[in-house]
């Protein structure tokens, strides 16, 4: 039995994928965990099931959509990594999608088309992410909860009500994944500072829509001289670039290879913190006392409860301050209507 483990764990160690996606993962003992994909089966859905059954931190990968799920199911099930693959494909199968989930992944819902805002899917995304968290309350109280479907700024404020409504709610397990934004931050600032994309850190807070979302580029690693006319316009490219994506697409969706990569970064995050891997910092719209909003996004320590620590914002330009002031009265709305759609 001891040996097989042995084997197995080294086995995860030596995998090409293995050195790819467990950078920093210094324990040797690899736990068992579950994750939960609800909207498997489309646009991010499934290259971001893919992407979590090249983890090898994944032992079970749960796929849920409403739609295809048993082709997508069988088709990942045969990657010959370490998860084991199930599909589930109907209501009546939720509840077992989700038992004994550690990290549960939401990217259900509708996308955006050209010449719509994110608050435009409100109507229809609010909905299906209050009947999936209630499911989530009943079935895996105590997962990771990691919230894609849009409007971000207003479905982690719905979730967080439904929670609290079942009495689950934990707000160190609750998170808007903004990720996208900072892997979009990242790639803008390196090319136009010239330096190693992979060298770049870049911090994105606020909220995960237009002017909510303010990359910090005063505190950008490598350090770059760029003019006060290239920052405006970097922020600004990283404010609409989901609408550069929407455009792009015309009318086929919005962003889903880029977001599965950004979700699947965030969730590798999440499982590297349960299993104790320490200094796991991520940007994340979780519940915050930052600034006086009750949600909002910034570097976040993520431990083996979920959020360890928020951290501040650090020191702003002039700049970056007017654009904080300015996002606050858009985001507080959008938090407020998700919160009344909630406990109406
Ligand atoms: N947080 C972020 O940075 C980003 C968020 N998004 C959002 O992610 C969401 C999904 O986008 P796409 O994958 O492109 O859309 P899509 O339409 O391609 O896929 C959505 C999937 O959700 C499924 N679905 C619908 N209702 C469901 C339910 N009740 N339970 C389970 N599955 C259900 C659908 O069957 C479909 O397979 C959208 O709301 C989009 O705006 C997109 C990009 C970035
Ligand atoms: O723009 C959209 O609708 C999808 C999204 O959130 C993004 O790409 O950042």
């Amino acid at each position: 039995m001891r040996t097989s483990m042995l084997r197995s764990i080294k086995s995860l160690t030596t995998s090409p994928s293995a050195h790819i996606l467990r950078r920093g993962y210094a324990s040797e003992a690899v736990p068992q965990r579950k994750v939960t994909v609800l909207g498997a089966a489309g646009g991010i859905g499934q290259p971001l099931s893919l992407l979590m059954k090249l983890n090898p931190l994944v032992s079970n990968l749960a796929l849920y959509d409403i739609a295809n799920t048993p082709g997508v199911a069988a088709d990942i099930s045969h990657i010959n990594t370490r998860s084991e693959v199930v599909g589930y494909a109907s209501d009546a199968e939720l509840g077992k999608a989700l038992e004994g989930a550690d990290v549960v992944i939401i990217p259900a819902g509708v996308p955006r088309k050209p010449g719509m805002t994110r608050d435009d899917l409100f109507n229809i995304n609010a909905g299906i992410v209050k009947g999936l968290c209630e499911a989530i309350a009943k079935h895996c109280p105590k997962a990771l909860v990691n919230m894609i479907s849009n409007p971000v700024n207003s479905t982690v404020p719905i979730a967080a009500e439904i929670f609290k409504k079942a009495g689950t709610y934990d707000p160190k397990r609750l998170f808007g994944v903004t990720t996208l934004d900072v892997v979009r931050a990242k790639t803008f600032y390196a090319g136009k500072a010239m330096v190693p994309v992979a060298e770049v850190n870049v911090p994105v807070v606020g909220g995960h829509a237009g002017i909510t979302i303010l990359p910090l580029f005063s505190q950008a690693t490598p350090k770059a001289n760029l003019s006060d006319e290239e920052l405006t316009a970097l922020t600004k490219r990283t404010q609409d670039g989901g609408t550069e994506v929407v455009e792009a697409k015309a009318g086929k969706g919005s962003a889903t290879l880029s977001m599965a990569y950004a979700g699947a970064i965030f969730a590798d995050a999440c499982l590297k913190g349960l299993n104790g891997v320490p200094d796991v910092i991520e940007c994340s719209f979780v519940q915050s006392t930052v600034t006086e909003l009750p949600f909002f996004a910034s570097r976040v320590r993520l431990g083996k409860n979920g959020v360890e620590e928020v951290l501040g914002l650090g020191s702003l330009s002039d700049y970056e301050k007017e654009g904080l002031e300015k996002l606050k009265p858009e985001l507080l709305s959008s938090i407020e209507k998700g919160i009344k759609f909630a406990t109406q």
